[in-house]
C-alpha cells in the first residue's frame, strides 16, 4: 500500500488542536485547548465524567463545531474542509445506535457503501474477532461484539485516525481486555488512535500519552510514565487507624503533620479513612513511620504499599478523583 499513512514519518503531527473552545449557553464545556496528537500512537482523553472528552473528540470529528479555535486531521481543517477529513478518519459509533435487525455482513457491507476506498469485509471482521459472526443479527450480539462491531465499522474505509469514545464502558473484564488486544494491533497496523476514557487502568495500559482533562481544560500530558514520575512520589503508603475514631482532631493534624516530615514524603493526605502517603523513598519512610508509631503508641492497620497510579496523579492536581461525578 502507497497511502499518506505510509509515506509520512510515524511521530509527526497528526492531529493539531489549537484553542478549541466549546459554551453551551453560558457553560464552557470545552475551554481553549492545544494539543498535538503524534501519527502512529495512541492518545487518551483522560478525565471525569463531564470533563469535555466527548466534546473536544466530536469538534476534532468535525461532528461539533467550535466556538474558537481549530482543528487539523491530516493537515486538512475540520471547518472548511470536512470531506477531506471524513476520508482519513474513522469514528466508532455508539454501539445503541446499530441496527439491530441487520445481519453483522449486511451493516458492514451497507457502511463499506458509503465510501469510495474501503479495505475487504472478511479480514477486516478477522481482525475484531467477529468472523464466526458474520450472520447473525446485531441483536444478538453481546455487548463486547457489540463494540467490536462498532470498531470494525470505524475501520472500513481505512481510515488513519480512529476515535474510540470509552469504547470499554459497560463491559465485563475479559470483554474488556479482548478489546484491549484490538486497539494495540490497530496500533501495530500502522493508526493513529485516539480514546477517550475515565478508566485510569485503560489509559495506563494502552495510551503512548495521556492527555488528563478536568471542566474543559488540558490539565497534564504526558506518557503515562512520566505523568506519575512527575509527581516526585512514585510510591504509596496506605494505612488507617483503628482507634482513630476516638482521637481529637488535633491529634489526627498532629499525625498529618508529622507524616509530612518523615524522609522521602512528598505528599501526606487524610482521605476518607484512609492515611495516604506518597513517597519517593519507600524504604525510609516506610522505617521512620514504623518507629514514629512505636514510639507514640500509634497502632495502625491495613497498611499497604503501591506504585502510583494516575488516579493518585489526578488527585494530586485537583484534589478529586476520577470516579467523582
Ligand atoms: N449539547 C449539550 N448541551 C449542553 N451541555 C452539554 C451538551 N453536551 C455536553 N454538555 C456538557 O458539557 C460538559 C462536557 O461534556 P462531555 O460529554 O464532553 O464530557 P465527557 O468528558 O465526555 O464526559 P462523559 O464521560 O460523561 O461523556 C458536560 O458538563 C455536559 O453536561
Amino acid at each position: 500500500m502507497t497511502s499518506n499513512a505510509q509515506q509520512q514519518e510515524q511521530g509527526e503531527p497528526i492531529i493539531e488542536v489549537q484553542g478549541l473552545r466549546k459554551r453551551y449557553g453560558s457553560f464552557t464545556a470545552v475551554d481553549g485547548i492545544d494539543f498535538d496528537v503524534r501519527r502512529g500512537e495512541i492518545f487518551g482523553l483522560l478525565g471525569p465524567n463531564g470533563a469535555g472528552k466527548t466534546t473536544t473528540m466530536e469538534m476534532i470529528e468535525g461532528l461539533r463545531l467550535p466556538d474558537e479555535g481549530r482543528a487539523k486531521v491530516a493537515g486538512y481543517d475540520t471547518r472548511t474542509e470536512l470531506n477531506k477529513v471524513k476520508t482519513v478518519i474513522g469514528v466508532q459509533l455508539q454501539s445503541t445506535s446499530l441496527f439491530e435487525l441487520l445481519k453483522v455482513k449486511e451493516i458492514t457491507k451497507m457502511y463499506a457503501s458509503f465510501y469510495e476506498h474501503t479495505v475487504p469485509i472478511g479480514p477486516l471482521l478477522q481482525s475484531v474477532t467477529l468472523e464466526e459472526k458474520l450472520n447473525d443479527r446485531v441483536k444478538n450480539l453481546s455487548g463486547g461484539q457489540k463494540q467490536r462491531l462498532a470498531i470494525a465499522l470505524a475501520l472500513v474505509n481505512d481510515p488513519q485516525v480512529v476515535f474510540l469514545d470509552e469504547p470499554t464502558t459497560g463491559l465485563d473484564p475479559q470483554a474488556r481486555r479482548t478489546l484491549w488486544d484490538i486497539i494495540l494491533q490497530m496500533r501495530d497496523r500502522g493508526k493513529t488512535v485516539v480514546l477517550s476514557t475515565h478508566y485510569m487502568d485503560e489509559a495506563q495500559l494502552l495510551c503512548d500519552r495521556i492527555c488528563l482533562m478536568d471542566r474543559g481544560k488540558v490539565i497534564a500530558l504526558d506518557t503515562p510514565r512520566n505523568l506519575i514520575s512527575n509527581m516526585n512520589s512514585e510510591s504509596a503508603i496506605e494505612f488507617r487507624i483503628s482507634e482513630e475514631l476516638q482521637w481529637p482532631e488535633a491529634r489526627q493534624q498532629g499525625l498529618l503533620q508529622h507524616l509530612h516530615t518523615l524522609s522521602g514524603v512528598r505528599i501526606a493526605e487524610f482521605r476518607k479513612d484512609t492515611y495516604v502517603l506518597y513517597t519517593d523513598d519507600l524504604q525510609q519512610t516506610l522505617t521512620e513511620f514504623i518507629e514514629h508509631c512505636k514510639a507514640e503508641d500509634i497502632e495502625f492497620m491495613d497498611l499497604l504499599t503501591r506504585t502510583a497510579t494516575l488516579e493518585d496523579v489526578f488527585i494530586h492536581m485537583t484534589g478529586r478523583s476520577l470516579r467523582e461525578e
